[in-house]
């Protein structure tokens, strides 16, 4: 049996996450642990995961590793001085390792590696993220990731800048840019989680999307962070690519 706590536990995903692990045979879960609860509350846990807030990952990724906790997280609004953050900690105490993925989805992550595998075949890219509207961050993790994932591709691939004549603009109009990507972020009422990545060259466009309909969705993903983070190689992963043997 892996001991699972969860931090956010009341939150949207961490409830589905306490269920989730509820269910499962092989899991347990030790505690969770929501706003102004003690951490205390999971120690024994083997893995914690974490679904709580920008402002609130880092302090509670300190405390696991620090605690010789693996950690899973899903909580997004990493960005590289978190990422040296995270990994100067790990330097420092020995016994964790911490898994972060900016998304559990099965399907999203295909969708982001899909993205990184047409990304040198087209001239123009571009990425539409949809979410519900109490979501904190913008754009989303996934968006961000995909961006520098696409980046990445074309870089390697020597491809050229992508055109865009744009010289008059409403501040924002043309979305934010992420490692040279344009995202744009829609939050909307009834959703949960969609991404579009839109490609286009002369007389042809592909657009790959995602939905994610429910939250149970990033479920799988979860549990098999939570059954894999113990034996990964590396001290920090960041995605779920490689334990699904995608990169
Ligand atoms: N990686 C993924 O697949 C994925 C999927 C969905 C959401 N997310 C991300 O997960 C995070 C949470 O999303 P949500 O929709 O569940 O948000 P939410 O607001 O519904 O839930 C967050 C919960 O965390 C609690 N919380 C805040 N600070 C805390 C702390 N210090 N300790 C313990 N609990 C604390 C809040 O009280 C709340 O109950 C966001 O960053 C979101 O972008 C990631
Ligand atoms: O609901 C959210 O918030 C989500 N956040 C992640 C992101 O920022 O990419 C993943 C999808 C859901």
């Amino acid at each position: 049996m892996i001991k699972v706590g969860v931090f956010g536990a009341q939150g949207r995903m961490g409830s589905e996450v306490v269920k989730a692990v509820e269910g499962a045979a092989d899991t347990e879960l030790v505690a969770g642990v929501d706003t102004a609860e003690e951490r205390e509350a999971v120690r024994g846990a083997d893995v914690v995961v974490d679904f709580t807030h920008p402002d609130a990952v880092m302090d509670n990724l300190r405390w696991l590793i620090e605690n010789r906790v693996h950690a899973v997280v899903g909580t997004t609004g990493f960005d590289d001085a978190r990422l040296a953050r995270v990994r100067e900690l790990l330097a420092a105490n020995p016994g964790a390792n911490v898994l972060i993925a900016p998304n559990f989805g099965i399907a999203a992550v295909l969708m982001m590696s899909f993205a990184a595998k047409a990304a040198p075949y087209f001239e123009s890219a571009e990425i539409i993220e949809l979410h519900h509207p109490n979501k904190a961050d913008a754009p989303s993790g996934t968006a961000s990731r995909t961006a520098e994932l696409v980046a990445a591709a074309r870089e390697r691939a020597g491809s050229a800048p992508m055109p865009d004549a744009t010289t008059a603009e409403v501040p924002g109009a043309r979305g934010a840019e992420v490692a040279g990507v344009r995202v744009h972020a829609l939050r909307i009422t009834g959703m949960i989680a969609h991404q579009e990545v839109v490609f286009g060259t002369h007389g042809e466009t592909l657009r790959i999307r995602h939905d994610s309909m429910n939250r149970e969705s990033f479920m799988p993903g979860v549990l098999l962070g939570v059954r894999r983070v113990a034996d990964l190689p590396d001290r920090l992963t960041l995605g779920l690519e490689p334990l699904l043997g995608l990169d």
